[in-house]
C-alpha cells in the first residue's frame, strides 16, 4: 500500500473553492477521507530525508531510544521507519500525557510492551509523573551492553539517550522536566558533532539535547484522523468541523458519557447536529440564531486536547 502523508494544504473543494459549511457536511466527510487518502508527498523527500539523517547522525553517539507516544494513541503516534532507523538499539517507550488517557488502557499497553520485551512507562512531562523513574528504566535496558563495555575495559560514561517522537507529542517538555534540576549544558564532548549538546539528567546520565522528530505517516484515515485530533497534524491542514464531526463519531461510539456529561446534550441524532447542539449549549451563535459551528468545532477539539472530555484513550492493543 501506498504511504500517504499529510501535505500543507487547505481544504477545497473540487473546484477549488473553499466548501461551505453545515449543508454539504456528509459531502464534506467523504471529501476530507479522500482529501486524506490522496494527500501525496510533497513534503516528504525534503523534511523527511533530511530528519531522518539527522536521527541516522544522532544513532551514533547514544546508547538507547527513548521513543514517546501519546498515551491516547500509541499505535497511529507510532512512525512505521522507526524500527528499521533505531535497528538493534536499545529502547525505552514512553506513554506521555498520560493523564489524559484512561488508566486502565494505558495498563493495557505497558503490559503489551513488555511482553514484546521493551520497558514502557506512563508518564506526564507536565506534572512530572513517573518522570524520577525513567531513569531507572534506561539503566535497566543498557545494563547488558554497559557491562559488556566493562568487560572491554572502556568505563566512566554516561549513559546516552536520544529522545524521538512525532512532532506535538511533548519531547521538548520531556526533556525540559526530566533535566530541570540540572538543565545545564555539559557541553562538547569527544566524538561529538560541533553542533550536538548533552543536557545532564544526573551524572550517570544524559540526553542529546536536540529531541529526534519523526513526521507521521499513515496507511489509513483512523491513523490520519487519530494525529489530527491530537494536534500531530496542523490543524490549518484540516477543517475543523470536518475533524470535530469525526471525533464526535468516534466518541459516540468509544464513550458517549464523555460528551454527556461535558455539554448535557443529546446523542441521539447525526454527528453534525450533535456538532450544532454542542455550539448551542456553549453560545456559538451568529446573527439570527444560527450556529457558529466553526467556533463550535474548534471549541470541542479544544476540550478534547486538553483532556476536558475526561480521560479518553481512542486505541487498545490489539489482542
Ligand atoms: N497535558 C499534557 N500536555 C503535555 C504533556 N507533555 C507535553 N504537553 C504539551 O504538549 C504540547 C507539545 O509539547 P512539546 O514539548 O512542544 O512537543 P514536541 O514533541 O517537542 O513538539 P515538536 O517541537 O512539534 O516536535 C505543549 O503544549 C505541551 O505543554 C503532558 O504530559 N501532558
Amino acid at each position: 500500500m501506498d504511504k500517504i502523508i499529510l501535505v500543507k494544504t487547505v481544504m477545497t473543494s473540487n473546484k477549488g473553492g473553499k466548501i461551505p459549511a453545515a449543508k454539504t457536511i456528509l459531502h464534506k466527510n467523504r471529501f476530507m477521507l479522500n482529501r486524506v487518502r490522496n494527500m501525496s508527498i510533497q513534503w516528504y523527500p525534503g523534511h523527511m530525508v533530511k530528519t531522518k539523517r539527522q536521527i541516522i547522525d544522532s544513532l551514533k553517539l547514544i546508547d538507547v531510544v527513548i521513543e514517546l507516544f501519546d498515551a491516547r494513541i500509541p499505535d497511529s503516534s507510532k512512525n512505521p521507519d522507526i524500527d528499521e532507523l533505531i535497528g538493534n538499539k536499545q529502547r525505552v517507550v514512553l506513554l506521555n500525557k498520560c493523564e489524559m488517557a484512561d488508566e486502565n488502557i494505558t495498563k493495557e499497553w505497558i503490559k503489551r510492551y513488555k511482553d514484546m520485551g521493551i520497558s514502557a512507562l506512563d508518564v506526564d512531562s507536565i506534572t512530572g509523573r513517573n518522570i524520577n523513574r525513567v531513569y531507572t528504566l534506561v539503566k535497566e535496558s543498557v545494563k547488558e551492553h554497559f557491562e559488556k563495555r566493562v568487560e572491554k575495559g572502556i568505563v566512566g560514561r554516561p549513559v546516552r539517550a536520544l529522545v524521538l517522537g512525532i512532532p506535538n507529542v511533548g519531547k521538548s517538555t520531556f526533556i525540559n522536566k526530566i533535566s530541570s534540576k540540572s538543565s545545564a549544558k555539559t557541553g562538547d564532548k569527544p566524538g561529538v558533532t560541533r553542533s550536538k549538546q548533552w543536557i545532564k539528567v544526573n551524572k550517570d546520565f544524559e540526553l542529546l539535547d536536540t529531541p529526534g522528530i519523526l513526521w507521521p505517516k499513515f496507511d489509513d484515515e483512523k491513523v490520519a484522523l487519530h494525529l489530527a485530533f491530537i494536534r500531530a497534524i496542523k490543524d490549518e491542514i484540516l477543517d475543523p468541523e470536518e475533524l470535530a464531526v469525526k471525533l464526535i463519531e468516534e466518541l459516540v461510539s468509544l464513550k458517549p458519557e464523555a460528551l454527556k456529561d461535558r455539554y448535557k446534550i443529546d446523542l441521539n441524532t447525526d454527528a453534525f447536529e450533535v456538532l450544532k447542539n454542542i455550539g448551542r449549549k456553549r453560545g456559538c451563535i451568529v446573527s439570527g440564531g444560527e450556529v457558529n459551528t466553526v467556533r463550535a468545532a474548534n471549541l470541542l477539539l479544544d476540550d478534547f486536547r486538553s483532556g476536558r472530555l475526561g480521560r479518553l484513550s481512542l486505541e487498545k492493543p490489539q489482542i
